[in-house]
């Protein structure tokens, strides 16, 4: 089964896509929809308004907008004509997000999988493997000196921000002490500071620095730095995106201590997140082909549906 695929939002994330989409066997790019009409690409672009009219020509369309306002604003009128993938990360949201898009997938007869990527994604499920795996588990995550996307995203719509990063530094003692089985503690938002660099007109830098710190879910909770640069020296020091990070669960099996780990170690945040949605937008493909439909978090997503290969294939090779 070929896959067409369709991509909106020619960001970061959408430029990976396009080329992981394009790096994949089982997959075809039908084209980008975006605001904008002048991307350099080679893919046909489409205006963004006039995405429905081609629902029937795209198998499965990833969402590649940010989650800070365009997933809550946008991804259920997609939902609506397509079965769609997207990466939204306001954890605190997701529940929300999840009702909204079973509710829009489910009237319309469509399938779409939310929060894929790596966290939420790829951790979410190593999460809730580590907590089943002990009578008591101790788990912590961490991420890692990196580039978040998800709070880079957020802090570019604070009004006046005209470039803007955040880095997440982990504590090294506190993924330590997690190792060491010492992780019962340990508090994520003590354990991690927020670092962003920031372009605006010195006159808003007051401002901009308080909408930031104070920003819920995403900074208020952390000790976060807001640093105001050149667009030169943005330029030069933060156009890279490498990220990572470690779920790390210990316990005790009845007298033997037991470690599990999970470790991401990104060149590319945006390139890693865009093979997870790939991967998933396969898994979506084949339900909706199945004739399922609403939402599917990637907990209830069959771990064989995400390969290219069928299930006896991997039985006689993986399992
Ligand atoms: N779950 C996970 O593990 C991960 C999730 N993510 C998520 O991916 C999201 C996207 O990240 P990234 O690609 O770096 O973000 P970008 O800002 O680079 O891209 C977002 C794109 O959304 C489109 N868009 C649609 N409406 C708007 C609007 N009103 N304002 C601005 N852009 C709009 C734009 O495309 P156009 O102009 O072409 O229309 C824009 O390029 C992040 O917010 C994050 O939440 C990222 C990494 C990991
Ligand atoms: N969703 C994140 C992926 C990871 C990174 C992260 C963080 O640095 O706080 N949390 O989750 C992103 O947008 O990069």
């Amino acid at each position: 089964m070929t896959i067409t695929a369709a991509i909106v939002g020619y960001g970061n994330l959408g430029r990976s896509a396009e080329k992981l989409i394009k790096a994949t066997e089982d997959f075809e790019l039908f084209g980008i929809f975006s605001r904008r009409d002048n991307l350099d690409t080679q893919t046909p672009v489409y205006p963004v308004a006039d995405a429905a009219q081609y629902a029937d020509q795209v198998d499965v369309l990833l969402l590649c907008l940010g989650s800070a306002t365009d997933i809550p604003e946008q991804a259920t009128g997609f939902a609506e004509h397509f079965t769609t993938v997207d990466t939204y990360d306001n954890h605190s949201k997701v529940p929300e997000h999840y009702q909204k898009m079973n509710a829009a997938a489910e009237s319309s007869g469509h399938l779409s999988i939310i929060s894929t990527g790596w966290d939420p994604g790829l951790f979410s499920m190593n999460r809730v493997l580590g907590q089943a795996l002990f009578p008591q588990p101790v788990q912590n995550t961490f991420w890692g000196k990196g580039l978040s996307q998800g709070h880079s995203d957020a802090v570019r719509r604070v009004e006046g921000v005209k470039r803007g990063v955040q880095y997440t530094v982990p504590r090294e003692d506190a993924i330590a002490e997690a190792r060491a089985g010492g992780g019962e503690d340990i508090v994520a938002t003590e354990a991690h500071a927020r670092v962003c660099y920031i372009v605006a007109d010195e006159t808003d830098h007051d401002r901009i620095r308080e909408e930031i710190v104070n920003m819920p879910a995403y900074f208020a909770p952390y000790q976060t730095t807001v640093n105001f640069i050149s667009e030169e020296e943005f330029e030069r020091d933060h156009l890279g995106m490498p990220h990572g990070g470690h779920v790390i669960t210990t316990g005790d099996l009845g007298g033997s201590q037991q470690s599990v780990e999970f470790t991401l170690e990104l060149e590319s945040n945006p390139d890693f997140t865009a093979a997870a949605m790939v991967a998933f937008a396969r898994a979506a493909a084949r339900l909706a082909e199945a004739g399922e439909t609403g939402a599917r978090s990637v907990l209830e997503i069959p771990l064989y549906l995400l390969s290219t290969q069928d299930h006896d294939t991997l039985l006689a090779r993986e399992v």
